[in-house]
């Protein structure tokens, strides 16, 4: 029985969803040591931000195949972990966008306003008109740290409230901050002009206590900061005593570098201008509908063998991509597979060549389908998309990528997989042909017209009268049945291969048979 954990509290529209192919187990707020005792019993986790998944987690999870993050942030992930393992690493890239740009706007008008404070003075039986005198945003300028999705939208309805626009982010054109009447900075002058800054970018190495008591000091006094992005990327300490001396008129922030937010946290202690909210971005009902639905749509799928559409650990290779290339990433798998049985020890090189038509294709999905085709035969199963590429890196493996457009042999194009290794180069070449169908086109650059099929035997030899008789003879003694068979040869009488499509698994006594007919020079049983 296939079987989902959900180890943080998710919308019930997404338990429906994984509920249509597994069973799912709801089991929050586990601790880690009772999560990693169980987690090898599935095939599938769901989580939000409450659950931390460790690579010693990873480690334990025997039958995990994916790892659902409803939301955007997998910072709670240790990606590179579950890529070795071959996990899939899915989130929902859109789903919480606007219920978190939402928030930021909400925490900006609640310092302006003083609201949270305001309210609290008045429940205490308070009339104070005075001390929560607040500041229009209208005309004011507003500094955005990170104008992705988020950023974007904030960006979007402050400008429509009468604010002035800068941003800065480094990975954004001129054009793009042009179209979105956003004027684009460096850091240290977005945060000396600006009167509110939002931060809307991940915590990375680089953005980890980016802001500091050194940026905090060239705000203006009069500035305030959000932070509804990650914990970590703001000095939480350095921030507490910015706001409680005046250095900066406010601070708001949803996410800390440690949650739940530490009862001694320095952040605690500061009483005015300062509103604290516990990582409430994405909790809209909205939102978690959003989110679950799009992660369990994506665990389903991918239980039930089908690709995932925001797969993290598989760049360029989404859903769409998947189903426009299926039948040239079966044949670079195929191919792959084909090469490895050639080369029949440890490869150290594999070229990969995109001919013609191909060249048009995206190369990198079409490599990941090879290296996973040319490492299943010695890893099996344990090799998939996800963790193909590091296995291959790992292995030492160095892969050439060639794109040749102006090649013209077949009109879709044609794929090429070259490899080096120590017993000698091997190259195989295929097409897709017209009606989908896979074509091994040639072998070690003899020409052949092969469909691959589950058992083959390729030769090479020399093409001299009774020798491809000689080899039917020794296959039908170990009553092997040929389905097909093709020969290819560039003179007459000089080598040549045969590809032969059998109906049986060649057993290890008929191989050493075959190599011992006069004239055999190689001799390699293919399973597909
Ligand atoms: N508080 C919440 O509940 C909540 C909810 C959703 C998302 N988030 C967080 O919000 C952040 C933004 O999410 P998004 O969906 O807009 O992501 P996004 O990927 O669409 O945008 C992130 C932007 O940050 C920019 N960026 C990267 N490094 C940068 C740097 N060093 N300096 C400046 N900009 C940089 C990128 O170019 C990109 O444009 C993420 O950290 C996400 O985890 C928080
Ligand atoms: O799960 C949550 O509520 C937070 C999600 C949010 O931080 C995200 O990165 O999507």
């Amino acid at each position: 029985m296939t079987k989902v954990l959900v180890s943080d509290p998710i919308d019930q529209a997404g338990i429906d969803i994984l509920s249509q192919v597994a069973q799912v187990d709801l089991r929050t707020g586990l601790p880690p040591e009772q999560l990693r005792e169980i987690i090898g019993d599935y095939d599938a986790l769901m989580i939000r931000s409450g659950t931390t998944v460790t690579a010693d987690i990873i480690e334990a999870a025997d039958k995990l195949r994916i790892i659902g993050r409803a939301g955007v942030g997998v910072d709670n992930v240790d990606v590179p972990a579950a890529t070795k393992r071959g996990v899939l690493v899915v989130n929902s890239p859109e789903g919480n966008t606007i219920a978190a740009a939402e928030h930021a706007l909400a925490l900006m008008l609640s310092l302006s306003r003083h609201v949270p404070h305001a309210h609290a003075s008045t429940m205490a039986g308070g009339w104070d008109r005075k001390t929560y005198v607040g500041n229009e945003l209208y005309k004011k300028k507003l500094g955005v740290v990170g104008l992705g999705k988020i950023g974007s939208h904030v960006a979007r309805v402050a400008t429509a409230m009468g604010m002035e626009l800068l941003a800065y982010d480094p990975f954004v054109s001129p054009e793009r901050a042009q179209q979105m009447q956003v004027k684009l900075l460096p850091l240290a002058e977005l945060f000396a002009e600006a009167d509110y800054i939002t931060l809307h970018l991940p915590r990375t190495p680089d953005t980890e206590n980016l802001v500091n008591a050194a940026l905090l000091r060239t705000m203006k006094p009069t500035a305030r900061l959000v932070n509804c992005a990650r914990g970590g990327i703001v000095d939480e300490a350095a921030l507490a005593e910015a706001v409680e001396q005046g250095v900066i008129a406010g601070a708001a922030l949803d996410v800390y570098a440690k949650e739940p937010l530490a009862a001694d946290s320095p952040l605690r202690t500061v009483r005015e201008r300062l509103v604290l909210t516990p990582h409430l971005g994405a909790s809209t009902t909205e939102a978690q509908e959003n989110v679950a639905i799009d992660v369990a749509e994506q665990i389903r799928d991918v239980l039930l063998g089908l690709p995932a559409r925001s797969a993290v650990n598989i760049p360029g290779l989404n859903a769409e991509v998947m189903e426009q290339l299926k039948p040239h990433l079966q044949l670079a798998e195929t191919l792959g597979q084909l090469v490895s049985q050639l080369a029949g020890g440890a490869i150290s090189e594999l070229e990969v060549r995109l001919q013609g038509e191909f060249a048009s294709h995206p190369t990198q999905p079409l490599v990941v389908a090879a290296l996973k085709g040319m490492l299943s035969t010695a890893l099996g199963d344990s090799i998939n998309y996800v963790n193909a590429s590091l296995e291959a890196k790992d292995r030492g493996i160095h892969v050439l990528e060639v794109k040749d457009a102006a090649s013209r042999d077949y009109a879709g194009g044609s794929l090429q997989l070259s490899s080096r290794s120590s017993k000698g180069n091997h190259s195989v070449t295929g097409a897709v042909f017209a009606d989908g169908e896979l074509r091994v086109t040639s072998i070690d650059e003899f020409p052949v017209n092969v469909t691959p099929s589950r058992h083959m035997l390729f030769t090479r030899h020399r093409d001299m009268p009774g020798i491809i008789g000689q080899i039917g003879s020794v296959l039908g003694e170990h009553n092997v049945n040929i389905a097909s068979m093709q020969v290819g040869r560039r003179i007459v009488r000089g080598d040549a291969v045969m590809v032969l499509s059998l109906d049986d698994p060649i057993p290890p006594s008929l191989l050493a048979c075959v190599h011992a007919i006069n004239g055999i020079q190689e001799a390699h049983p293919v399973t597909l």
